[in-house]
């Protein structure tokens, strides 16, 4: 029936996504990192764009992660052995992770930029006036 099938596939996709928090500790910085940030963007009240534009650079980051973590289990059941591809096949989904994590910066500084500007100068303003 499709909607046991749609069921299996849904526990699949979920078992994929727990082998992943389980066994990579970089995806369960990723979780962590991603809580806290939409924790403090929804507290600075944030417009629905930018907490969009973060949620999607999240995505990136978690599903780049995801796939590094197909790849690098394929290549293992393929060989346990030193080879070139495997290097190279490991080394591209690992640079993928790097991509998706550096634009997550960007997003996060450019999103977070004015209300830091803010913070900076509500700070020097007040450390100034104590003294
Ligand atoms: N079979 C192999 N042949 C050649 N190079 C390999 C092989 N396995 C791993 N490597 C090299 O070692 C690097 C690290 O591989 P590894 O499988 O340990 O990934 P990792 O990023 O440490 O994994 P994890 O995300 O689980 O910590 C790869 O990016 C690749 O350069």
């Amino acid at each position: 029936m499709a909607g046991g099938s749609f069921r299996k596939s849904l526990g699949y996709a979920l078992a994929g996504l727990a082998y992943t928090l389980r066994t990579q500790p970089n995806m369960r910085f990723h979780f962590g990192a991603a809580l806290v940030v939409v924790a403090v963007a929804l507290l600075l009240g944030v417009g629905v764009r930018d907490l969009l534009i973060i949620l999607f650079a999240i995505a990136l980051v978690v599903i780049a992660e995801m796939f590094n973590t197909a790849v690098e289990t394929v290549v293992d059941l393929y060989t346990a052995k030193y080879h070139p591809l495997a290097r190279v096949a490991k080394d591209v989904a690992a640079g993928a992770v790097l991509l998706a994590a550096l634009n997550s910066v960007v997003v996060g500084l450019l999103v977070f930029y004015p209300y830091l500007h803010a913070f900076v100068r509500f700070w020097a303003r007040s450390w100034r006036g104590g003294n």
